[in-house]
């Protein structure tokens, strides 16, 4: 080797040194995907040294490796000199790398992004091509972990603790919706009060432990006996309220006297008692007099009530 080669190798060096202590993988491939660099940090995520990978196709030694997705990527890279990138959000990561944080992180990989860019030869040729690897682990794991956080929240605002029904709020706007729909298209929809028949007493015998357990229980009910595009919400303490799209009066009669009978039967256990109980129903199909959604609700409400004063443990639908 001459003199000045051997000075331009020795001045190269350090940047060797540079390459290996930087926390970023840095892989230098060619044409062939044959691989021509690998540096410290893909060393030590991979377990695999540098001769080991070195002079081999990229895909034998990591065959997880999507071939034709990366065959895809590489291309404008080599041809166009267009950099290629890779985030987390559409494909996890390139190389699956353990994490080397197995007790903070609650991931069993590494997430990376991940950068593909030309690298030209002195007489201005791509033959080889640069793929770096970002560890962006904590990262993602700190926007899924948002992301989670939002969705529990956005499912605590539409959803009754006790019941998991909907709750108020969320079932009234829900409501409010449909009641629109049904003015405009004069949709054929009825909505359903229920009430479970002297409530009072259940708290006062057996405490209000057990009264919850009763709400839970017609909630059951509930849930097995609708239509999964009917919407059930608890509206107060033992007040629940369905609306059922599609549904006219006479389809809502059998509807309640399902709910009605069911609930008859469902025995709610607690400590060494047995609970029975039985609910009331009122039902107001839409009709075009109804000015408001609260109208209507108040028309089925009108109907619960009656329902009591005829003796409870019935249902009574309006169709008016
Ligand atoms: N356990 C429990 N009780 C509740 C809850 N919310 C309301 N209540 C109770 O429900 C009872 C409702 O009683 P009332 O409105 O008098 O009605 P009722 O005893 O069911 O009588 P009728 O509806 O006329 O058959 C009250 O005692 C409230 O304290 C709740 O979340 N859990």
């Amino acid at each position: 080797m001459s003199d000045s080669s051997q000075k331009a190798l020795a001045e190269m060096h350090w940047q060797y040194d540079l390459l290996g202590s930087i926390e970023v993988g840095i892989v230098v491939i060619n044409r062939d995907f044959t691989v021509e660099m690998w540096n410290q940090f893909m060393e030590n995520h991979s377990g695999k040294l540098p001769s080991s990978v070195v002079g081999k196709s990229l895909f034998d030694v990591f065959p997880e490796v999507d071939k034709t997705w990366l065959l895809r990527k590489a291309q404008p890279v080599f041809d166009l000199r267009t950099p290629a990138f890779l985030i987390w959000e559409q494909r996890p990561y390139l190389f699956k790398f353990t994490t080397n944080r197995p007790i903070t992180s609650s991931s069993d990989f590494m997430y990376q992004n991940v950068t593909i860019f030309p690298l030209a030869t002195l007489g201005d040729k791509i033959e080889k091509i640069c793929i770096m690897v970002y560890d962006v682990t904590d990262q993602a794991l700190g926007q899924i972990n948002i992301e989670r956080l939002n969705g529990e929240l956005e499912e605590m605002s539409r959803i009754d603790g006790l019941t998991r029904l909907f709750n108020r709020r969320y079932w009234q706007e829900t409501f409010e919706r449909e009641f629109k729909r049904a003015k405009r298209y004069d949709e054929t929809c009825t909505v359903l009060m229920l009430d479970i028949d002297h409530f009072k007493k259940v708290n006062d015998t057996y405490g209000h432990q057990a009264g919850d357990k009763v709400i839970q229980a017609l909630a059951d009910v509930i849930r097995d006996t609708i239509r999964e595009t009917d919407s059930a919400g608890r509206y107060g303490g033992e007040e629940f309220a369905i609306l059922l799209p599609d549904t006219d009066a006479a389809s809502v009669g059998y509807v309640a006297e399902r709910l009605r009978k069911a609930a008859e039967k469902k025995q709610v256990k607690h400590e060494d008692h047995k609970i029975d109980f039985t609910i009331s129903v009122g039902a107001a199909q839409y009709h075009e007099r109804h000015q408001t959604a609260l109208a209507w609700l108040e028309h089925a409400d009108q109907a619960l009530y009656q329902a009591k004063e005829n003796g409870r443990n019935q249902a009574v639908i309006q169709t008016d």
